[in-house]
């Protein structure tokens, strides 16, 4: 019947299989019709110990030294982190900048494709899904024919005597699953573990009904991106819906938990400081 209950549900989505991977990224789902484009109305909070970010809340302007880029800086020291996260929309004919001195970077596709070429004119081409690691003060650029989105983390590379780190260039399906001991997520890394890395990317994998055993509290920072499927994120006091697209900041020591809900698993991207010592 066609009563109230008829709202469309985000349960209701088929199976999103015909679309490209990542693609809620770019362009999530919003909750049901009566809560699309509401005036006003928002996910996004912003507290103390962390920040939900959520896509109607972006705001995209040129990225300054890129060329034909937009991006929305989505977590900056302004906020209280040592890294920058944000999204890069590169259009036809873009082209990256080099980022400040000393200053590292990864980059992760999530929709369409951009070449990267380093100073010695060797290119790669990185598709949704793949990434590159840039070493402080390494030589590069961007290239974009069609249209592309990054997301894109930087950050004052902390220098270790006799350590440096090497480009890489990789794909997440290519990385090995690692043991969560007590956990039940699926986890892979993007990034070496070795002490010259500063900084992982965790890629995290829940089934629906699958949630962190540990409610964590640490030292480190995190900068996430949900790629795929919906659950609960609770952070400090407080529990937010969360679903792909989504953006979240947790500083230090923010108690974080997640639970995956709904028909298809959840996967995010997740920045975390590591290899430094506190102090
Ligand atoms: N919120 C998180 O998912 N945190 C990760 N499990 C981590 O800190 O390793
Ligand atoms: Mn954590």
């Amino acid at each position: 019947d066609e009563g109230f209950c008829s709202a469309p549900s985000i349960l209701d989505q088929t199976d999103s299989s015909s679309k490209p991977l990542y693609w809620k990224v770019t362009s999530p789902t919003l909750s049901p019709s009566h809560l699309q484009d509401l005036p006003g109305f928002t996910r996004s909070v912003y507290r103390r110990d962390h920040a939900l970010i959520t896509p109607e809340s972006h705001v995209f302007s040129p990225l300054p030294d890129w060329t034909n880029t937009l991006g929305a800086y989505l977590i900056t020291p302004a906020i209280g982190s040592h890294f920058v996260m944000y999204l890069a929309k590169m259009q036809e004919n873009s082209r990256s900048e080099l980022p400040p001195n000393d200053v590292e970077r990864l980059i992760f596709v999530t929709q369409g494709a951009v070449t990267l070429t380093n100073s010695s004119g060797i290119s790669n081409k990185l598709v949704v899904d793949s990434y590159a690691y840039l070493p402080p003060n390494f030589d590069h650029s961007l290239k974009c024919d069609g249209s592309a989105t990054l997301v894109v983390f930087e950050r004052r590379y902390a220098f270790l005597d006799n350590h440096i780190t090497e480009h890489i260039v990789g794909s997440t399906d290519k990385q090995p699953l690692l043991e969560t001991p007590g956990e039940v997520f699926e986890l892979r890394k993007l990034l070496p573990a070795s002490m010259p890395y500063d900084f992982n990317i965790h890629i995290m994998d829940f089934q629906p009904g699958e949630f962190l055993n540990v409610k964590e509290v640490h030292y480190n920072q995190h900068g996430l991106l949900l790629l795929e499927g919906q659950g609960i994120y609770r952070l400090g006091d407080s529990w937010y819906p969360v679903q792909a697209g989504d953006v979240i900041w947790m500083a230090p020591f923010v108690p974080q938990w997640y639970a995956a809900l709904g028909k298809t698993r959840s996967r995010y991207l997740l920045y975390k400081d590591v290899n430094r010592n506190p102090l």
